[in-house]
Order: C-alpha cells, then sequence, then structure tokens
C-alpha cells in the first residue's frame, strides 16, 4: 500500500488561526494572537499537522475502491483518553460506518495531551487500515473541526477531588462553549455532533446553543451505554439472549436520574414484564442497577467503562446511519423541542428515537407513560433545568441562578 507522510502547509494554517482569533476562543488566541516570539510561533506550527496521512489513491487497485464512497471526515476529541483509545480502532476498521465508507480522522487533543496524540496517530498509521484516507492531529478545536461531517466530543475534565456537580459543570462547560464555537465557524453545515464528555447533557446543550449555524437536531448525548447496560440486565434475568430484546428507552440525563424504561421494553417481541413477572425487581433492582452500574465498575476496576463507552458511541453513530428495525428504537440525548412527551423545551433530553439511516432521527411518539414513568421522567427533567441555569452564561441566558451547589450529587461517582 502506498501512502505518504506530509507536514500541513503553514500557510493554510495561519490563515485559518488568524480568522478564528478574531473570533473568540482563549485556547486559540493563546496560540496566535499576541505578536508571538519565535518559539510561540513554532509551537504553533506544530501542534496541528504533524501528522498528515494521505494515501495515493492514484495507484491502488480500482476493484478495491471502485465502490468506495466520498470519504467522510470525522473529529474525534479528548482523542489520547481511555474511551478514544478503543474507538478509534473501530472507526478506522470501518465496522462502524460502514466497509465502503472511507475516512479521515481529524483528532483533538490538549495541550497537556499533546505527545501522547502523536503516540495515538503512530498507532493509528500503523494499523493500515485501508479505509483510513487520512490523520490529523491538533490543540486548536478551529482547526481539527475543519469541515467535520461528524464531531464526537470525548474530550473533557475529570472531576478532582472534593469538587461539586456545580464545579464540573463550569470547568467542562467552558470547553464545550470554545468547542461550539469552533464547530460553528469550521465544522460541515450538516455536522452530526454526539457529545460524551460528562456531564454529556448540558455540555452537548452548551455546544449546541453557541453553534447556531448546525442544525440544534444534530447534537447528541450519549446515552447509547445506559440504554446497553439495561439490555445487558434484561437479557440476565430472563435468560434470553440481548438481540432479542427491543424499545429499550432511556429517559433523561445520563445520571443517576436516568430512567431505564422497563414499561415499553420487549422480550422476545413481548412486553418485558410478562417475560419477567417481578415488578418489586423492576423498580427495586432493575432501575438503580442500571443508573449505578457505572459506579459499580470503578469500584472493581478502579477505573471508568472505556471499552464499553467506546462499542456504545459505535452503535450511536451505527443507528443514526443505519435504518431502525420497524417497531424498535435507540436512545439518544436530544433537543427536546416540541416533543410529543411535554417535555420542556431548550433541554438536550434522552428520548427514544428512530431514523431512516440518514444521519437523522425523530423522536418516537407511540410510547405509553405510566404515572411511574412520568414521576420519574418529571425528576430527571427538573435536573437538567437546574444544570441548564448553571451554566445559563455559558448559553447566552440571562439571570440563571446555580442551585445545584450544596445540593444531592445524582453522578455516578468517579463517572466524571
Ligand atoms: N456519556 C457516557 O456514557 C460516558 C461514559 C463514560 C465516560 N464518559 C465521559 O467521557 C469523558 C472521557 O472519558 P475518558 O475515560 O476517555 O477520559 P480520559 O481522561 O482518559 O480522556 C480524556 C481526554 O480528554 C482530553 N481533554 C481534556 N480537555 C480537553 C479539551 N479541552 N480538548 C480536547 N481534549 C481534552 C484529556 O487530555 C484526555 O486525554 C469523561 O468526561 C467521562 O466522564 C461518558
Amino acid at each position: 500500500m502506498a501512502f505518504s507522510m506530509k507536514q500541513r502547509a503553514n500557510t493554510g494554517l495561519a490563515r485559518k488561526a488568524t480568522a478564528a482569533t478574531s473570533r473568540v476562543p482563549a485556547m486559540v488566541v493563546r496560540a496566535v494572537a499576541a505578536p508571538a516570539p519565535p518559539a510561540a510561533a513554532t509551537e504553533t506550527k506544530n501542534a496541528f499537522g504533524v501528522f498528515r496521512l494521505s494515501y495515493d489513491t492514484q495507484n491502488e487497485d480500482p476493484s478495491l475502491t471502485r465502490s468506495w464512497k466520498k470519504t467522510i471526515k470525522v473529529a474525534v476529541t479528548g482523542a489520547s483518553g481511555n474511551i478514544s483509545n478503543h474507538l478509534l480502532f473501530m472507526l478506522a476498521s470501518g465496522e462502524v460506518y460502514g466497509k465502503d465508507q472511507p475516512i479521515a480522522l481529524q483528532l483533538l487533543g490538549s495541550e497537556r495531551s499533546k505527545e501522547a496524540l502523536e503516540g495515538v496517530a503512530m498507532e493509528l498509521e500503523d494499523s493500515l487500515y485501508p479505509l483510513l484516507r487520512e490523520v490529523s492531529i491538533g490543540t486548536d478545536p478551529y482547526e481539527v473541526f475543519g469541515d467535520a461531517d461528524w464531531a464526537l466530543m470525548i474530550g473533557a475534565k475529570p472531576r478532582g477531588p472534593g469538587m461539586e456537580r456545580a464545579d464540573l459543570l463550569q470547568q467542562n462547560g467552558e470547553i464545550f462553549q470554545v468547542q461550539g464555537r469552533a464547530l460553528n465557524e469550521s465544522a460541515s453545515r450538516n455536522c452530526k455532533v454526539i457529545v460524551v464528555g460528562n456531564p454529556c447533557n448540558t455540555n452537548a446543550l452548551i455546544a449546541m446553543e453557541n453553534a447556531p449555524n448546525i442544525p440544534r437536531k444534530n447534537f447528541h448525548a450519549l446515552t447509547r451505554l445506559d440504554e446497553n447496560r439495561a439490555k445487558c440486565q434484561l437479557a440476565l434475568k430472563s435468560g434470553k439472549f440481548y438481540t432479542s430484546i427491543s424499545r429499550m428507552a432511556i429517559w433523561g440525563n445520563h445520571s443517576t436520574t436516568q430512567v431505564p424504561d422497563y414499561v415499553n421494553a420487549r422480550i422476545g417481541g413481548m412486553p418485558a414484564t410478562d417475560i419477567i413477572r417481578d415488578m418489586k425487581w423492576f423498580r427495586e433492582e432493575f432501575t438503580p442497577k442500571v443508573a449505578l452500574r457505572g459506579g459499580a465498575l470503578i469500584k472493581k476496576w478502579g477505573r471508568s467503562s472505556a471499552a464499553s463507552t467506546a462499542v456504545s458511541v459505535a452503535d450511536a453513530i451505527r443507528s443514526l446511519v443505519t435504518p431502525t428495525a420497524p417497531g424498535d428504537c435507540f436512545s439518544t440525548g436530544v433537543i427536546s423541542d416540541g416533543n410529543p412527551y411535554g417535555v420542556r423545551d431548550g433541554l438536550i433530553f434522552s428520548f427514544p428515537c428512530r431514523s431512516k439511516g440518514d444521519g437523522d432521527y425523530e423522536i418516537c411518539d407511540n410510547f405509553l407513560v405510566d404515572e411511574w414513568l412520568r414521576n420519574k421522567i418529571r425528576a430527571s427533567e427538573d435536573e437538567l433545568q437546574k444544570e441548564k441555569e448553571c451554566v445559563s452564561h455559558l448559553i447566552g441566558m440571562m439571570g440563571g441562578a446555580c442551585s445545584l451547589r450544596g445540593a444531592e450529587d445524582t453522578t455516578v461517582p468517579g463517572e466524571v
């Protein structure tokens, strides 16, 4: 296989970075705004495009590439972190977007993870994936999101000792404000965005509100891991294989207020409650087990889920690029505007959704919401509203007061 590794042209970088500077972010400004001393200029130059791997398609066997689609650009943040360490190789292998879908990976890291990011690029190069047409790395989101068709936003800071949820919302919220603006400026106008970094619902809201040029519908918060965990518990309890489980929806926030919906779940096409005839188990074991699964894993393993999270990101993408089976659904946190369940507008809220496989989706409108479900959904909605008020200054909203300070912590310990 022929390929070449090229240093990126400096002129293009300088042009874009300067344009970005005039528009805001501290991250970018630091790198290029002021008349920079020579050392800083060199650093900026090297911070992006150290690796740019492009295969020479001219001399390739056309029988291999003739049926391939147009290359898509996938930006990934937190690209040298634990989740990405699994996900990037799944993306490059073709098992997510399809075996006829070439991709370009555009990887964003933080200043601290620059070296590690180079290591990731080297690993990708050495893996010789034919569908991986290009790898580029950087620390400037305006550059890295350039023309991205997908943005998988995984990078976030972990919660430090003694840090409250409100502090985490602020700290990571600022990252998503900057990156939302960068998406707005640089990404494809129909970029699909999946936010993984926690607190993912509110981070997705912040990114969305800072990216008015991209449709609000295109922003997702990852709740697919919660769905997969719920399916696993139903499979274990019923003794049926997980592929027989359908309509397993997660409602609300990716926190312990999330609502794994056993009311509408099916096992082998039958209501789950007809197969597992134990309402006490559903309410007192199933529901908390799913919501607290992340914390339980950390206790056993000493770190938060990475491989299963990567699998769930892959599942979330596949759910958007392949048609949903008739009657089934997938869970994803999306904008609540105009939803059929009376959840207030303006929140990123997990709903049961379905897709035609064109990258878009609609919220399923035929889920039964009984009183138990309604009360749980309302509690998660209230929590998301409070989170929104805590970050009002990051989304151009006036007058929000953060009532989460000192409140009960509903985030799985160690998950953020
Ligand atoms: N939604 C979910 O279901 C789910 C599940 C598991 C983990 N998570 C969250 O995913 C996030 C990542 O988890 P991980 O295990 O990969 O963490 P990690 O600490 O291994 O990796 C995070 C990476 O992000 C980078 N980073 C930090 N700030 C950045 C910025 N401003 N721009 C770009 N990169 C930046 C860090 O340098 C680090 O390499 C965490 O917030 C975690 O809580 C979400």
